[in-house]
């Protein structure tokens, strides 16, 4: 049974860690083009639902019931935000500062818990990092399940209760994921009973920061994405720093709400919804203040069979992609990144 550790193992990478929460200049790899970098002022929060997940009340100034929301803000931008969501503040907290105790810890230390060339948990870059010829300005800690392996090399005498937050952490989003979901298959008028999978979904926790940057309008925090899931919850607290693009190809910022979650559609959910739910490009950009976040992201159990739901295809709507399982799809992106999808394209 293969897991989401060994997605990655033909295709290792190795990429540096240099210390760049302790530079007061950027070096040169750093440095982006300038196109990346158009500041997007005038697009500040241009209508990313917030959706009240007890209530259904959005940012908008129409109300609606959740599915609806969901249904237009997937519709329209593959993200939107979630309020009264049922994780608790303090946890959130918690979680910021077990973040916050990890990556103040000196590089030495961190680099005893560094990701293995060809593994996916522990210290590093983001493993898109081998993608482009720029440096991005971030490091992150990668755990899939419990943190254990990790935590005792970074914290010999002291590793639990980084263990315990993220343990609980790592509970809570399950619920919330999964939650999602339903709400997510009920808006594509799809029937849950038929996508119980059987097994456990699969999911990895990806913390990020984003140190204080000297330069942040040349540099980048993460560069430009999708995400491989169905969803993806990500905390990115009271620092702004999300973007995602938008149909139009412009650059558009994801407020940062106290206490929100954004919500992310992966390029699962694009699969299984036949292309109606696309998923978001986006990326992470940097500031002169220190910024953290924690993506959850949540896939299915890594055999299972995921395509486009019979529901959804027909002669207007023709199948765009064949069967296939997260694992596989891991494998492909691994080597073809953004261009993954297209080895899945169904060809008449
Ligand atoms: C479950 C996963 C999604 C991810 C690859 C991984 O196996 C674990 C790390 C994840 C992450 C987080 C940052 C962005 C991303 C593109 C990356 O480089 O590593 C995602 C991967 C993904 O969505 O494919
Ligand atoms: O930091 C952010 O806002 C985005 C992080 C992200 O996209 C990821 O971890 O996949
Ligand atoms: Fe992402």
């Amino acid at each position: 049974m293969p897991s989401l550790s060994d997605a990655f193992k033909s295709v290792p990478v190795q990429c540096k860690e240099p210390d760049i929460s302790s530079m007061d200049e950027v070096p040169e790899l750093y440095l982006w083009p300038q196109e990346n970098q158009q500041a997007l002022e005038e697009n500040i929060g241009v209508n990313i639902p917030v959706i009240d997940l007890q209530h259904g009340v959005t940012s908008r100034a129409s109300a609606g019931s959740v599915i609806e929301l969901l249904r237009a803000a997937y519709e329209e931008f593959g993200v939107f935000q979630i309020v009264n969501h049922g994780v608790s503040q303090q946890l959130l907290e918690r979680v910021e500062n077990q973040g916050r105790r990890l990556f103040s810890l000196p590089l030495d230390q961190k680099i005893k818990a560094r990701r293995s060339p060809d593994g996916v948990t522990g210290y590093g870059m983001a493993r898109i990092c081998t993608f482009f010829d720029r440096l991005m300005w971030s490091e992150g800690f990668t755990s899939i399940g419990s943190p254990l392996e990790h935590a005792e090399k970074l914290w010999p005498d002291d590793y639990q209760d980084f263990c315990e937050t993220i343990d609980e952490y790592d509970h809570a989003m399950k619920d919330l994921a999964s939650k999602l979901m339903s709400l997510i298959l009920e808006s594509l008028g799809l029937r849950q009973r038929d996508y119980s999978w059987g097994g456990d979904n699969c999911a990895a926790l990806q913390m990020n920061h984003y140190p204080s940057c000297p330069r942040p309008a040349q540099t980048m925090g993460m560069a430009e994405h999708t995400d491989s899931t169905f969803l993806t919850v990500l905390y990115q607290g009271s620092v702004q720093g999300l973007q995602i693009k938008r149909s139009d190809g412009m650059w558009t910022v994801v407020p940062a709400i106290p206490n929100a979650f954004v919500v992310n559609a992966g390029d699962l959910l694009q699969v299984l919804s036949n292309g109606r739910y696309k998923s978001v490009v986006h990326r992470a950009v940097n500031s002169i203040k220190p910024r953290l976040s924690f993506a959850y992201l949540w896939g299915p159990p890594l055999t299972a069979v995921i395509e486009p739901a019979p529901q959804l295809v027909d002669s207007k709507h023709p199948l765009l992609y064949r069967a296939l399982n997260w694992n596989e799809y891991l494998v492909v992106r691994a080597k073809h990144f953004d261009r993954a999808l297209e080895f899945f394209r169904n060809v008449q």
